[in-house]
């Protein structure tokens, strides 16, 4: 017979996340769906420059820049500051990614080996208007990539699934050489985010 889940059981679940990123100090349980994306794929390797967008409160920047070691750097930009104090080999930056493009060859790093976005809109509990605004960052992202990946570089980004994420996933497979979707084990069964992966920039 199937069990319901309760909400003591998700609050469970939830925990064992927030508390494993605690005792790992990382900002944000968030980190344990990057790690589930290079287990599966390596998508970065020691040496790499990597773009991460949406970086805040930043534990992708700190788990990639451990990845990358002292020969890497990891940039971080998002709209809100980073606190958590960050390794000397990564930094975090101040902007709105939908309207930053351009100004992003002078960042130290460019062009990079990997683009990463977990980028996310408030959620408004409208999940057809979330996924809209899920998939405009999802394209800002991917623009990004295009602009700023060297040749066979590497790109992984968060989008909500609706409408719009077939298209997405037809605009990376036009990029790369080969795109896996995929759902981290950590990331809410609730949720509607999904994860688009492209390998090899063409
Ligand atoms: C889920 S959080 C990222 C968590 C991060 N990967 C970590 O592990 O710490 C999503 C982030 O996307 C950022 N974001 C949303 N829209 C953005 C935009 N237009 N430009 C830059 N950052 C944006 C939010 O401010 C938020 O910090």
């Amino acid at each position: 017979m199937k069990r319901r889940v309760s909400t003591s059981d998700k609050n469970r679940w939830a925990d064992h996340y927030t508390q494993k990123a605690r005792k790992e100090n990382y900002p944000a349980r968030s980190v344990y769906k990057l790690q589930e994306i290079q287990q599966k794929t390596r998508l970065i390797r020691k040496g790499n420059r990597v773009l991460d967008l949406g970086c805040a409160p930043g534990s992708w920047l700190i788990y990639a820049a451990r990845l990358i070691g002292e020969s890497g750097q990891a940039v971080g930009i998002d709209l809100k500051p980073v606190t958590t104090k960050l390794p000397s080999n990564a930094s975090a930056h101040i902007g709105d990614l939908m309207n930053l493009s351009e100004t992003l060859h002078d960042m130290p790093g460019a062009p990079f080996d990997v683009v990463l976005s977990d980028m996310a809109p408030d959620t408004t509990g409208n999940k057809t208007l979330d996924a809209i605004r899920s998939a405009g960052l999802a394209e800002s992202a991917l623009s990004i990539a295009c602009k700023h990946l060297v040749k066979g570089g590497m790109f992984a980004c968060k989008i909500f699934q609706g409408s719009d994420f077939d298209p997405f996933v037809e605009n990376v497979r036009r990029e790369f050489d080969t795109v896996r979707i995929f759902k981290p084990k950590s990331s809410r069964k609730a949720s509607k985010e999904i994860f688009v992966i492209g390998l090899g920039k063409t």
